[in-house]
């Protein structure tokens, strides 16, 4: 029997659907909105929902996105993303090591790693990884990252010698998301953004033109 396909990382904006920003709105709500804007990759990030409800909230957004075509990755935890049929996990330095996370996902679902530097991606690479997410571009609000703004020439430097499709994160909005593109990023992750913006839907809608215009060079 054929190997499942692994699914294929679509260029563009990369939406994180965090559980600490807006915690007003529930997670399959901010999902909602995100994917109505065109997001074609989510990325959940629950660092602070009781275990059971993280489940039923990843089963809940990977059907919503499995319905509108878009791929639905959770965050750190392998045994979520399995249990409800994610197409995939991020993991970093404090979650699972690549190798193991790769190990029980399989082949048939995709694996982002965090990496700082062009070492880091290439060894991403050898452990099984599919992507890696390499931060912080600029300065961030929303985490306290252990290391320092890479910047946009330092950014594009990795990216040319990373043997994996980049995912840019760190301080990436409206006002940036094209340089990052420019940059020859595959995807450009973003968090508060979209999820603090007053119409989340239009503003995911405006994230993709950006990144469009400034992949193209317009
Ligand atoms: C696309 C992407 N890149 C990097 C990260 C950061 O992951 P990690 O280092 O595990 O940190 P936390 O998100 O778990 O705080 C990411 N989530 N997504
Ligand atoms: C979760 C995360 N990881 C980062 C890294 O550099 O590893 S930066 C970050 C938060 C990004 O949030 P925002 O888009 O609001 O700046
Ligand atoms: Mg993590």
């Amino acid at each position: 029997m054929n190997a499942p396909s692994r699914p294929h990382l679509p260029r563009g904006p990369y939406l994180l659907c965090d559980d600490s920003i807006r915690p007003e709105l529930s997670l399959v709500d901010k999902a909602a909105r995100l994917v109505a804007g065109g997001a074609r990759v989510v990325q959940l990030r629950m660092k602070r929902t009781p275990v059971r409800e993280a489940l039923a909230a990843a089963r809940q957004v990977v059907a919503l996105c499995r319905q509108e075509g878009a791929l639905c990755l959770v965050n750190d935890r392998v045994d979520l993303a399995l249990l409800a049929d994610a197409h995939g996990v991020h993991v970093g330095d404090e979650d699972l090591p690549a190798e193991d996370a790769r190990a029980l996902l399989g082949p048939g679902r995709l694996l982002g790693v965090t990496v700082r530097d062009g070492a880091g991606a290439r060894a991403a690479r050898a452990a099984g990884a599919d992507y890696v997410g390499l931060g912080p571009v600029f300065p961030t609000a929303t985490k306290q990252v252990p290391a320092p703004v890479l910047g946009l020439e330092a950014f594009a430097a990795v990216v040319r010698e990373s043997p994996l499709p980049v995912v840019g994160i760190g301080g990436v909005g409206l006002g940036n998301i094209a340089s990052v593109a420019a940059a020859g990023a595959r995807c450009a992750a973003v968090v508060s953004d979209a999820l603090l913006a007053a119409d989340i839907t239009e503003r995911v809608r405006q994230l993709a033109t950006a990144f469009e215009q400034g992949r193209s060079g317009a």
